[in-house]
């Protein structure tokens, strides 16, 4: 299948992002073994690319990223569709076919925010790292068996209209949404070490909340201005 120079040089361009992508999962210490999986819209088309099923990530590679429809389908006779795609794409394409906003989707079980997930109990808004990256508390998602739309109609009921791009699915793991798939990879990594501290924070004692006026002032600033080319909320 040839979608035309123009989108060709973008899956390309794509294929190679989510490849490089995956390592982050793996510098930032967010997977074991083939656990999790990134994957990136194809603006302007209903497609998008993923990793494959349970390959390594030693091994995944531009070539090997695999292009699906917004049905989950695999596009034949193009690089990668040879193998099955990730077994959680049924939810990613969901998440696309629903959320227009979303560029980039990412799944780990990211060992502290996969905690707060066992016991459904959603992450609570006490350091302004929390405020400026979710705007607020990161929401628990519905516990759902994978292999159908079921984790994608949970996310998508859980994250649209919130500002967070995290949710963890109760007694499975995390899922985040993007503007892209860089995006995508940034609030997995953060919502890990906000995760991480939180989690320590109680074993101390009882955190203080952050003022609600102060959490709307810090997301606003750190969506709006922080950074060098801040791009606003994603929604
Ligand atoms: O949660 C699960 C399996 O229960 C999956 O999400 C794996 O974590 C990654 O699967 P692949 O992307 O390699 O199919």
């Amino acid at each position: 299948m040839n979608y035309g120079p123009e989108t060709e040089v973008l899956i390309a361009g794509l294929r190679e992002d989510v490849a490089r992508l995956h390592s982050e999962l793996t510098r930032y210490g967010l997977i074991a073994w083939t656990s999790g999986n990134v994957s990136a819209r194809i603006p302007g088309r209903e497609l998008f690319v993923i990793k494959p099923s349970g390959v390594r990530y030693d091994d995944l590679g531009p070539e090997n990223m695999i292009l699906c429809d917004f049905d989950g389908e695999v596009i034949t006779e193009t690089p990668g569709s040879d193998r099955q795609p990730s077994s959680d794409t049924a939810a990613h394409a969901y998440i696309y076919r629903n959320m227009p906003q979303v560029g980039g989707v990412v799944h780990t079980h990211s060992t502290y925010a996969t905690a707060w997930a066992t016991r459904g109990e959603e992450i609570p808004c006490v350091i302004t790292a929390m405020a400026d990256e979710f705007g607020g508390p990161v929401p628990v998602g519905p516990f759902a068996v994978i292999g159908d739309d079921s984790i994608g109609v949970g996310v998508v009921k859980t994250l649209t209209g919130h500002r967070s791009r995290a949710v963890l699915m109760q007694n499975h793991g995390v899922f985040t949404i993007g503007r892209d798939a860089t995006d995508a990879v940034k609030a997995a990594v953060m919502v890990e070490d906000v995760a991480r501290t939180v989690h320590v924070a109680r074993q101390l004692g009882d955190p203080l909340p952050l003022p609600q006026e102060s959490i709307d002032a810090l997301f606003s600033r750190y969506q709006n201005v922080y950074g060098q080319a801040p791009e606003g909320a994603l929604q």
